[in-house]
């Protein structure tokens, strides 16, 4: 009999010697044993331990355990036999889903897919205790997973082809789950002492691969974002949040919307605020409607009457936190914040959803510049995990620690970052865009971009995120900074300040072209909100005539180009944004890009993929494209890349001693 509360292999040994006796070994005596062996599973029982349950001959589950093998999140998989006892025990489909996905079940659903023999809301060692005394004296040999044949599904090729298609096709480039696949066909195709074998050898091809060096990293990168700093001094376990029982959302678009529907959820009272009566019965309505599909989906009671709704400022008089997420014009923005410092109640927090604008101007507008902070949130709101807190200098420890502490009570993953201009995810963003503009006027197509950046394992390349998210929203921000302006001879002006600009965009928009919502964009659609991007003649025929009328020679440009020119600049952002101290750490930007622009997870994230390739190599074809594009300033490799190359490339998790210590030498 044994207690297991067990998270499996401590993944910080993975790199050196692994404590402990081997499992395999332990898995095979247990499993052999005389007497029955039953495990009682409380809290978490997780790949290395729940291989361990299945050698036990019974498992016990308190009702709220949770159980399964995550090991292909970390890029691995189930090592110590999980891939060949799980199909014996649960049948090939069900295993198959579970190993390939990594999801934790409830002790509930294990009890039904018969993972577990019996769930208790005692304690599990009590009742694991009382289950081996009823089992006394009875066979084991029907007990002993490894020694069962594995049930083989009538259309053996069929399934494992069909798993295997939908798996490679969700997995967008990640090998783990392909190689789970293998592995549970070794269950099903080998007896169980080759299976093992084949297991191992595929555990061991995984294990020194690098994305399971990258998945690792970011397993605890996502961890280390919750120990913020700020270069004030400022710090996650010296800054106390203040309580928020109740909140406000100024401005209910898309994102107001949203952001009541997260606060709503995790059950905050919340005074949702839309100044247009029309406007307010929408947001009513879209709200309602969001939060019923949600708790419908979730089984969770309806949050509706966390929510009540205004068309008057006066109603977030008496609530802790205010979240403005009006029109992203700052002239609006000051106004607002302006009325709801007089009229909120001393002490309130005044965060501003802005994806790029100036925190600390519209903390000017505020009697307590202290309490404005920036929730950045990600569109959907209430269903991506990223938020970004922005603290401009002004901004108290309090402020930071009571967004942070709202943003993982509303279940995201909060990035305390600093202010300026697009803050880490969108200042990086811009020269990634301005390349993809770039090599489109040296010869490329929207599809061969995006086709190169959704195999390197972006969910969508960056023209089709363009069409999607609307061509119109960056348009009005480049007029908004005065950039949409056309030459002496009425083109419109690449060349701006003697840094290179792309119109491109700018012309797709004065033809209507905003992209899905009006049909037409960087590619066409079937109907204006169409979803199904199609190359568009037009498109090319524009670009042939945009080249020519600028005396611009279309070349072929390889994949790599692609990749490196619009990588490199967004990893080069990266290490300027570190350097100044907008970013605590590599491991803040990987998480923003993770999480907020679909940065395949397997990569680790920019910082952590241009760690792999070597700063070296980054800095090298850095050099060379701004020595063939001096007019792009992007281009040019920031300091911070130049000294850590210099310094011999030390592996990321040294960056922070350098940027910490700007006149360290290496
Ligand atoms: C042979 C076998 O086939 C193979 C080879 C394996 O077995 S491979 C390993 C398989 N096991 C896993 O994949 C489980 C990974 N862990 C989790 O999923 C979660 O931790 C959790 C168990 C569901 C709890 O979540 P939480 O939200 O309550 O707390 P936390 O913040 O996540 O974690 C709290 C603290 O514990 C640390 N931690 C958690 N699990 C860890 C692990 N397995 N190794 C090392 N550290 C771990 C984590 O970094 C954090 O540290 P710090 O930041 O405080 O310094």
């Amino acid at each position: 009999m044994s207690c297991l509360c067990i998270t499996g292999a401590d993944i910080r040994e993975f790199g050196a010697k692994m404590s402990g006796p081997p499992l395999v070994p332990m898995i095979h005596m247990i499993e052999a044993a005389a007497k029955p062996v039953v495990a009682a599973i409380e809290g978490v029982a997780l790949g290395g331990g729940l291989e361990l349950a299945l050698s036990c001959h019974y498992r016990i589950a308190h009702s709220k355990a949770r159980l399964g093998l995550p090991e292909v999140t970390l890029g691995l998989l189930p090592g110590a036999g999980g891939t060949q006892r799980l199909p014996r025990l649960i049948g090939v489909p069900a295993a198959l889903e579970l190993i390939t996905t990594g999801r934790h079940v409830t002790a509930a659903e294990a009890l039904q897919l018969g993972i577990v023999d019996e769930v208790t809301d005692q304690n599990a060692v009590d009742a694991a205790v009382k289950f081996a005394q009823s089992v006394e004296g009875k066979s084991l040999d029907a007990r002993r997973i490894g020694t069962f044949p594995c049930p083989r599904p009538p259309d053996l090729d069929a399934v494992f082809e069909k798993v295997m298609k939908e798996v490679r096709r969700s997995a967008r480039g990640a090998i783990a789950p392909v190689t789970c696949v293998q592995a549970v066909h070794a269950a099903v195709t080998l007896p169980y002492a080759k299976g093992m074998e084949r297991e191992r050898e595929l555990f061991s091809t995984l294990f020194t691969s690098g994305q399971a060096r990258a998945l690792q990293y970011y397993f605890f990168a996502q961890r280390a974002v919750s120990r913020w700093s700020t270069p004030s001094g400022a710090r996650w376990d010296t800054s106390k949040p203040r309580p928020v029982r109740k909140a406000a959302v100024i401005g209910l678009g898309t994102m107001g919307r949203g952001i009541s529907v997260s606060l709503a959820q995790a059950g905050f009272s919340v005074v949702a605020v839309e100044t247009q009566e029309k406007q307010l019965l929408e947001a009513k309505q879209a709200v309602s409607g969001m939060l019923e599909r949600d708790a419908k989906r979730r089984g969770a009671p309806l949050a509706h009457g966390n929510i009540k709704y205004s068309c008057s400022l006066k109603a977030a008089a008496d609530v802790d936190l205010v979240i403005e997420a009006v029109f992203e014009d700052m002239a609006l923005k000051k106004a607002i914040f302006r009325q709801l410092s007089a009229i909120c109640k001393p002490g309130t927090f005044l965060c501003s959803n802005t994806s790029a604008l100036d925190i600390d101007e519209l903390a000017s507008q505020t009697q307590s510049p202290e309490l404005v902070v920036g929730m950045h949130f990600f569109a959907p709101a209430h269903v991506m995990k990223l938020l970004e807190v922005v603290y401009g200098p002004r901004s108290s420890p309090e402020a930071v620690a009571t967004a942070m502490q709202m943003g993982k009570k509303i279940g995201k993953v909060s990035v305390a970052v600093g202010n300026c201009r697009g803050f880490v995810g969108n200042r990086m963003l811009k020269p990634y865009l301005e390349q993809a503009f770039f090599l489109l006027e040296e010869g490329a197509t929207p599809e061969q971009v995006d086709q190169v950046l959704e195999e390197f394992g972006f969910p969508m390349g960056v023209f089709k995120v363009s069409d999607l998210s609307g061509l119109d929203v960056g348009w009005k921000v480049r007029k908004a900074d005065g950039l949409v302006v056309p030459d002496s001879t009425g083109k419109s002006a690449r060349i701006q300040g003697g840094r290179r600009y792309s119109p491109l965009g700018d012309l797709l928009c004065e033809q209507g072209r905003f992209g899905q919502k009006t049909g037409r964009g960087w590619y066409q659609y079937d109907k204006p909100g169409g979803r199904v991007a199609k190359s568009d003649p037009w498109l090319h025929r524009f670009l042939e005539e945009y080249r020519a009328r600028h005396g611009l020679v279309a070349r072929r440009i390889d994949q790599q180009e692609v990749l490196e020119r619009c990588l490199y600049a967004l990893i080069n952002e990266g290490f300027q944004i570190l350097q100044d101290g907008i970013a605590a750490g590599p491991e803040d930007i990987d998480v923003i890009y993770v999480l907020g622009y679909g940065w395949p997870r397997h990569r680790g994230g920019p910082m952590f993929f241009a760690d792999m390739v070597g700063l070296d190599k980054v800095l090298d074809r850095l050099e060379r494209y701004h020595q063939l594009h001096p007019d792009v300033p992007g281009l040019k490799p920031c300091s911070l890349l130049r000294k850590l190359a210099a310094g011999g490339c030390p592996p990321i998790h040294r960056w922070r001693e350098v940027i910490q210590k700007p006149h360290s030498q290496l």
